[in-house]
């Protein structure tokens, strides 16, 4: 199962040579998470006012095709991986069907008291687990 997230691209996010900032694709991304999360009863405003702390440890993109303003953006999200302590989200972001960029994110679920990383609480498996990759 995959998630979408949609957005256009505004005048602000596009560099002097008209295209989407490499860098603003995170915020997108980190966006699309947000929504995703939320809709899974994962908001992420609850879960830090819960003390619950999730960086991102690791992200890495790939640049295929330029994004311009005005463009309609479909980001599908996934879980590409559901680890002991993390898991890692992959977007992939299309105009009219065409696959323009691929990010990938992982996050760490880090215990409350210590701030190391820990198991990943069951709840937050099962509400992820239907998302991932290899139940497509
Ligand atoms: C994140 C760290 C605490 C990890 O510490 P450490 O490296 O010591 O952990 P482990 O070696 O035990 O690994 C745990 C787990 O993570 C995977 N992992 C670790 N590093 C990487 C990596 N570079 N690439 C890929 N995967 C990695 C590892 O494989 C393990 O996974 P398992 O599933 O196998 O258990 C520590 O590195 C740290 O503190 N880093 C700094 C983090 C940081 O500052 N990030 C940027 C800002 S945080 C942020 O953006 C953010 C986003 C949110 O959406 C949040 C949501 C809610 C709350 C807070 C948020 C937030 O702060």
């Amino acid at each position: 199962m995959e998630y979408e997230y949609r957005f256009q691209v505004r005048l602000h996010d596009t560099d002097h040579a008209g295209v989407v900032f490499f860098a603003h694709l995170f915020t997108h991304a980190h966006d699309a998470y947000e929504a995703f999360m939320a809709s899974v009863g994962l908001g992420l405003g609850a879960l830090i006012a819960d003390g619950v702390r999730l960086p991102v440890a690791h992200a890495d993109a790939d640049y295929l095709l330029p994004l311009h303003h005005g463009e309609e953006v479909a980001v599908t999200l996934a879980i590409a991986e559901l680890g002991r302590t993390s898991f890692t989200v992959a977007y992939e972001f299309r105009c009219d069907g065409e696959l323009r960029a691929r990010l990938r994110t992982v996050h760490v679920f880090l215990d409350t008291q210590s701030g190391r990383p820990a198991d990943l609480p069951q709840d937050m498996r099962a509400q992820l687990g239907p998302f991932g990759l290899e139940d497509d």
